[in-house]
């Protein structure tokens, strides 16, 4: 018989029977018989039981299936998956509540549905790689093997950005920062910080450079003809604080390049007659083109995080009181920012315990609260609430978060 042990002074509570297990894991391969890499079938998938009995297969998918609450005129994940233009999907929420699984198994789910996918990781703590159980570092598109349609992750590595420009800035006396930031979309940037000492502003880099980096990424999926055949985007978003700056960000530069342009407006005007004497008039035009590009580009992606037809922002929770406030809290600034929201996964919920493991008990009970939390929230109240059962296994590969895709995304 399987266990699953909590604490030591709790560790007779919980129990998965072997039987309830075996069942669970034949359905699941007799519905995908060829996903499962061979040394897979030796694993086995388990919902947390509290009871000790075994019980009969109708039970068990019971337990299996997540609980979707109906909010007003959402639909289920079949709207997910229609049309082929594309959409994005930023998941979002506190750490460790399972952002990061959510993510990669709708990746998965969308690949396997037939849209062409990318997910890309914007936390610096990056854990894709663990989660597709897969090196997926670099900072460049990695296919991730096994789903039926194309799948590629990307971990934006701000750190390793951050040292690629740093040591380009030292070894080329600065020519190759340039380069390197056009390459990243942000080249005009370097003009405007030409005259700042790049070294020392790398040394402490400045809050709001690693959402940079990704707002460079996200510019690049909408004009590089790279990123063209992804029909769908899910983006595994950092925890909420940097969420909310990669958010605003468009807004803060699109702000401070407007304030830059009026500027050389106004320096330009005082000094054109002098300047295109000596013939500079022209590369000041050029810059200030460029500039006004950016600025387009930075719109552009607050359009698109703003577009409720291409773009869902969904909120990863687990049922604690903290995670709920902070949740609510998250809902509440993406309102602000009239970022479209519509779902909320509620993770890791235990099952009804048929035991009397008190540990277990208090914790559904105290779960439970966390949930009743969320119906009363006035910011969480209007959105479809799905809740995902607790596994006790860790969900790593795709043979496993397809298996998790399937109970979240339906
Ligand atoms: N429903 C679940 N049942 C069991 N374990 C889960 C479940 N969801 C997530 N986990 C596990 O919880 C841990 C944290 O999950 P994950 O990395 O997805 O969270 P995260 O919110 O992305 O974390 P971070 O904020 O650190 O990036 C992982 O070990 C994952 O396997």
């Amino acid at each position: 018989m399987g266990s699953f042990c909590l604490p030591s002074t709790f560790s007779s509570c919980i129990r998965s029977s072997a039987a309830t297990n075996s069942i669970a894991m034949a359905a699941f391969l007799s519905h995908h018989p060829k996903i499962l890499p061979r040394p897979f079938f030796s694993r086995t998938f388990r919902f947390i039981s509290l009871s000790t009995s075994t019980k009969p297969p109708r039970k068990l998918f019971q337990a299996v299936r997540s609980v979707a609450t109906p909010a007003e005129g959402v639909a289920g994940f079949e709207s997910m998956i229609s049309g082929t233009e594309r959409k994005y999907y930023l998941l979002g929420g506190k750490g460790g509540v399972g952002k990061t699984s959510s993510a990669a198994a709708l990746a998965v789910k969308f690949a396997n549905s037939g849209h062409p996918t990318l997910v890309v990781s914007t936390d610096p703590a990056h854990s894709l790689s663990d989660s597709f159980a897969q090196d997926l570092t670099g900072g460049t598109l990695v296919p991730v093997e096994g789903p039926d349609s194309p799948l590629f992750a990307l971990e934006i590595n701000p750190e390793k950005a951050r040292e690629e420009f740093r040591s380009t800035a030292q070894k080329n006396g600065g020519t190759g920062v340039k380069d390197f930031m056009d390459g990243m979309g942000l080249g005009m940037l370097v003009d405007q910080l030409g005259e700042l000492k790049l070294g020392e502003l790398l040394d402490t880099p400045p809050p709001g450079l690693d959402e940079a980096i990704a707002i460079a990424k996200v510019i690049q999926f909408l004009e590089s003809p790279e990123y063209n055949m992804f029909t769908r985007i899910v983006f595994d978003t950092a925890p909420t604080g940097h969420t909310l700056r990669l958010l605003s960000l468009p807004d803060f530069l699109d702000a401070s390049i407007g304030k830059i342009l009026k500027l050389r407006q106004k320096i330009a005007s005082a000094t054109s007659a002098i300047k295109s004497v000596f013939g500079q008039e022209e590369k000041r035009q050029d810059a200030a083109d460029k500039l006004e590009r950016l600025r387009e580009r930075m719109v552009k992606v607050r359009e698109l995080f703003r577009d409720k037809e291409s773009t869902e922002f969904v909120i990863v929770t687990i049922p604690t009181v903290m995670a709920v406030n902070e949740s609510s809290r998250l809902h509440a600034s993406l309102k602000k920012e009239s970022v479209p929201v519509k779902r909320l996964i509620v993770n890791q919920i235990l099952p009804p315990s048929a035991s009397d493991c008190k540990f277990c008990a208090m914790k559904r009970k105290d779960q439970l609260r966390a949930l009743d939390l969320i119906r009363n929230d006035p910011e969480l109240s209007s959105l479809l609430v799905i809740e995902a059962p607790l596994v006790d296994v860790e969900i790593r590969g795709v043979p496993a978060l397809k298996f998790l895709g399937d109970i979240i995304w339906k």
